[in-house]
């Protein structure tokens, strides 16, 4: 289908969308659970694992056509074979975003200038893996002949959030020979922190940077470096201690990395989707390559389902689609992350990178400026502790904010009726969002409370919960490395598909850049150098005068 070249908000199906909406805004959700018994049934989908319940969103038939409509017009289904045959979809660096190659062990080639990358990415996950079992056996030890007992990770973002999360996730899954730590600020409490924790003999520092130019990791690692000569170690301990995954071998070299200990990245891979490829070095540490490779599988049959899958059924692509209707139709700003498993509760941190790094964009691919709000904003934390804290707001707040609720079916840890109870409040929560308490319902409850009528009066407005408030049930039997690799893809593809809409690049980052660089000259002129054109407005340079009038 030839793809529409008119601006996104001039197309038929995007002022149909705006048309629909208009006749929605009458009909709460509560109306349409009552007039359809198969609602929750037909508004239900699975894949990799994963069941989605999106029946509690402001949805009917003819809005879900019109939204896959939207997402056929701008091009989806043609996009995502772009993105997995690898061509240069982040347009702004020229470069393919092959994140999906990571995990296509055994699939077919992957071209990108001609050659096949497969055999480099299967190459990479077999050093991994024989890495991992020297550690793990002994084989590998300290300068000292210890083994190793903790592995310190360095990175920032991408080269940090994702291997986190995983590692946590998967904490059940542990071998329990190794601590993992994480180190990314650039805040000496944070190295110093995990330093008092760790013996030099026997702790493994992994340098993850894919530039190998981020000045947190650098500095980092080199307060890593000169502990560990500081304790004992000698320039062969530091080969023997630390390793680097980069793309930049010659800069991780000039830090005195041994060649043997560095693993390879690729400029196809984006810092934020990158804990596929030996950015998860941390996790096959802790949870061998078993479960490493278990991970990968699980994304792999993510990405089997969203490039296979009808767009009406396709897990990424509704979810895509939905929180295109809920920012660009109704006004959302922001969105929730309500994972329900003690085990995700990084889920939301990664996922604001993810999404917000790669969909905070204000031009189009062309650079020309966005008529339409983009990515929104992306938040969240677990339930049930949520509850007590900011789902007030999500109840009874002037916003609205559409929200993901996760919850596994069966917990890591059954202990009394505490998953019973768990799961029940994430149920509460999602119903009570959708149908909300009528003022009848409010009166009636304080009638048999048996309030005076003042009193029901003046207490009633406080009780109305409007309700009529999305979201989305998003379940997996267990979280597994399976289940957990499928999430993670999923989230990845979702992210995607609504800079397809948007027409936004979504692998770029270019925001991020003009920090670094005013740092630079912040960093000089508090070291005493002379004030520049960057700190050239008086806010920035009364600060920079208090604090070098208390730098010890
Ligand atoms: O892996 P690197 O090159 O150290 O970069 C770390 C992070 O910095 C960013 O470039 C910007 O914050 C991220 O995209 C990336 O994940």
């Amino acid at each position: 289908m030839p793809l529409d070249p008119a601006p996104l908000t001039s197309r038929p199906e995007w002022r149909a969308l705006a048309s629909l909406q208009q006749g929605l805004k009458n009909t709460p959700m509560r109306t349409l659970f009552e007039q359809d018994p198969d609602r929750a049934q037909r508004y239900f989908t699975e894949g990799a694992g994963l069941s989605l319940d999106f029946s509690k969103n402001r949805l009917t038939d003819e809005i879900l056509a019109s939204l896959m409509a939207l997402a056929r017009q701008c091009g989806v289904p043609e996009r995502t074979e772009a993105m997995f045959l690898g061509h240069r979809i982040n347009v702004t660096e020229a470069r393919p975003a092959l994140h999906t190659a990571l995990r296509n062990t055994g699939g077919n080639a992957v071209m990108v200038d001609g050659i096949d990358i497969m055999p480099e990415v299967e190459q990479s996950l077999a050093r991994m893996a024989s890495f991992t079992d020297d550690i793990l056996s002994g084989r590998r030890t300290g300068y000292t002949g210890k083994t190793f007992t903790d592995v310190v990770s360095i990175g920032i973002g991408g080269s940090f959030l994702g291997p986190k999360l995983v590692c946590e996730a998967l904490k059940p899954y542990q071998n329990g020979q190794l601590r993992g730590h994480f180190v990314a600020n650039i805040d000496g409490s944070d190295i110093c922190e995990v330093l008092q924790q760790v013996t030099p003999e026997t702790t493994l520092f992994l340098i993850q940077s894919k530039s190998f130019r981020t000045q947190e990791t650098l500095e980092n690692g080199q307060i890593a470096r000169d502990w560990l000569l500081e304790n004992g170690g000698t320039d062969t301990a530091i080969a023997q201690h630390f390793v680097a995954v980069t793309a930049n071998s010659r800069e991780a070299e000039a830090f005195g990395i041994a060649s043997d200990n560095i693993f390879p990245m690729w400029d196809w891979v984006g810092g934020r989707y990158s804990l596929w490829s030996a950015i998860g070095l941390p996790i096959a540490l802790m949870v061998g390559m078993t479960n490493f490779h278990a991970l990968l599988s699980g994304a792999r049959a993510m990405d089997q389902h969203f490039r296979h899958t009808p767009l009406e059924q396709n897990l990424p692509v509704i979810m895509a689609m939905l929180g295109i209707w809920y920012s660009n139709f109704w006004g959302a700003e922001s969105h929730a992350i309500l994972p329900y498993d003690h085990y995700l509760e990084s889920l939301p941190a990664h996922l604001q990178q993810l999404d917000m790094e790669s969909n905070g964009k204000c031009v189009t691919q062309d650079g020309e400026p966005v008529s339409y709000p983009t990515g929104p904003i992306i938040w969240g934390g677990v339930g049930a502790n949520g509850q007590h804290a900011y789902h007030q707001l999500l109840h009874q707040g002037t916003r609205l904010i559409p929200a993901d609720f996760i919850i596994p079916l069966q917990s890591q840890n059954p202990v009394g009726e505490h998953h019973a109870i768990l799961f029940a409040n994430c149920l509460s929560q999602t119903r009570a969002l959708m149908a909300g308490k009528t003022e009848e319902e409010a009166r009636q409850e304080l009638e048999q409370e048996g309030l005076s009528q003042d009193d029901i009066a003046a207490l009633a407005p406080h009780k109305v919960i409007h309700g009529n408030k999305p979201s989305n049930t998003l379940l997996m039997d267990k979280l597994t490395p399976e289940t957990l690799g499928a999430l993670v893809a999923l989230y990845e593809h979702r992210t995607f598909v609504q800079g397809v809409i948007w027409d936004v690049d979504s692998f770029d980052q270019w925001g991020v850049e003009l920090g670094k660089q005013m740092g630079k000259g912040i960093l000089d002129q508090i070291m005493g150098g002379p004030a520049t054109k960057t700190t050239s407005d008086s806010s920035t340079e009364q600060l920079i005068r208090l604090f070098r009038s208390k730098r010890p």
